[in-house]
């Protein structure tokens, strides 16, 4: 975990994506109803403990499957939290397990609140030792309560060579009621850029990025090449991919020119990957492990040609 890290996060992503060739994120959004018939075996007593056993079991095997393929994992920690606190000792069981299998480790928990709450959040989720049960690499968070919400965040990643995803222009339908609100001539998805910039401000590391990185869903093609250069030195988390319609072409754009600087998240279509075709036909419940890897692989391979072109 980041803990015992001194190499800032925007530049272990930096490494790991050029180590790994791959800017595939590996959403683990473990679903019931989704998971292969032994580990939904597994949670038959419908007991919030036998269900997050079944989702930690399951994630932890992506991870072993995905582990030498892919840069980092985003563990969602909804599915988990549903559970209650069965679901939260699953959770960061998934966290450690990613972590020690040397992936970065994004919490998508999408936390914030006001100064001094942020503070606890920051600290639970990317804080270190006794402090942290989580001790995640990143975290996202919500810029809804503004800047002084953020800036206890931005100081425990400057403690923890930590990072974070700010939510700027999300991938939902729905998103724009409020982000593309127009006010003072700029939408309130380009204020929060423009915030995210100001943040990063003399903290960009070695490979160009820094601490504060942005959510730009790979649904809204043109906005994210907008923000691409509103935010140059910010990571661009990018969701939307697969099951909610984004393509290679579509987030293409959230890359610089050298192909940095963006990492796509695709969940479903991976982790449940022996439910769709080809992979159902291919190999089933019986080997849905092979499903994800064969998956990962193809996203890897689908976005790399896409650069190459
Ligand atoms: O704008 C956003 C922000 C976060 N998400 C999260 O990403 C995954 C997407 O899952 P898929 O199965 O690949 O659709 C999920 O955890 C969302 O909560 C997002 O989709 N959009």
């Amino acid at each position: 975990m980041n803990s015992s890290e001194s190499i800032p996060f925007a530049d272990r992503l930096a490494d790991a994506v050029r180590r790994t060739h791959s800017v595939t994120c590996v959403g683990l959004d473990p679903r019931l109803d989704q998971l292969p018939e032994s580990l939904q075996k597994l949670a038959d007593s419908g007991a919030a403990d036998a269900q997050a056993a079944a989702y930690s079991q399951f994630c932890c095997e992506i991870i072993d499957v995905v582990k030498d393929r892919v840069a980092c994992v985003k563990p969602q920690a909804a599915f988990f939290e549903q559970l209650g606190p069965a679901g939260m000792v699953a959770l960061g069981e998934v966290f450690r397990y990613a972590s020690a299998a040397g992936l970065l480790v994004i919490g998508d928990a999408k936390r914030n609140d006001i100064g001094s709450t942020a503070t606890a959040y920051a600290q639970a989720y990317l804080g270190a030792g006794e402090t942290s049960p989580w001790g995640c690499d990143s975290l996202t968070v919500s810029p809804y309560l503004g800047r002084d919400s953020l800036e206890p965040f931005v100081e425990v990643c400057d403690r923890r060579a930590a990072g974070i995803f700010v939510l700027v222009k999300t991938s939902n339908p729905g998103g724009g009621l409020l982000q593309d609100r127009a006010t003072d001539g700029q939408t309130v998805y380009e204020r929060v850029a423009q915030l995210v910039t100001e943040l990063n401000q003399d903290r960009i590391g070695q490979s160009g990025y820094g601490p504060v990185g942005a959510v730009v869903g790979a649904t809204y093609p043109e906005q994210l090449a907008a923000m691409r250069k509103a935010m140059p030195h910010s990571w661009i988390l990018i969701p939307g991919f697969g099951a909610q319609g984004g393509s290679a072409k579509d987030v293409l754009a959230g890359f610089d020119s050298d192909g940095s600087g963006a990492i796509v998240n695709n969940s479903r279509n991976l982790i449940f990957a022996h439910r769709r075709a080809p992979y159902a036909e291919k190999y089933g419940d019986r080997r849905w492990q092979d499903a994800v890897s064969e998956a990962t692989d193809e996203m890897n391979e689908v976005l790399r040609q896409r650069f190459s072109r």
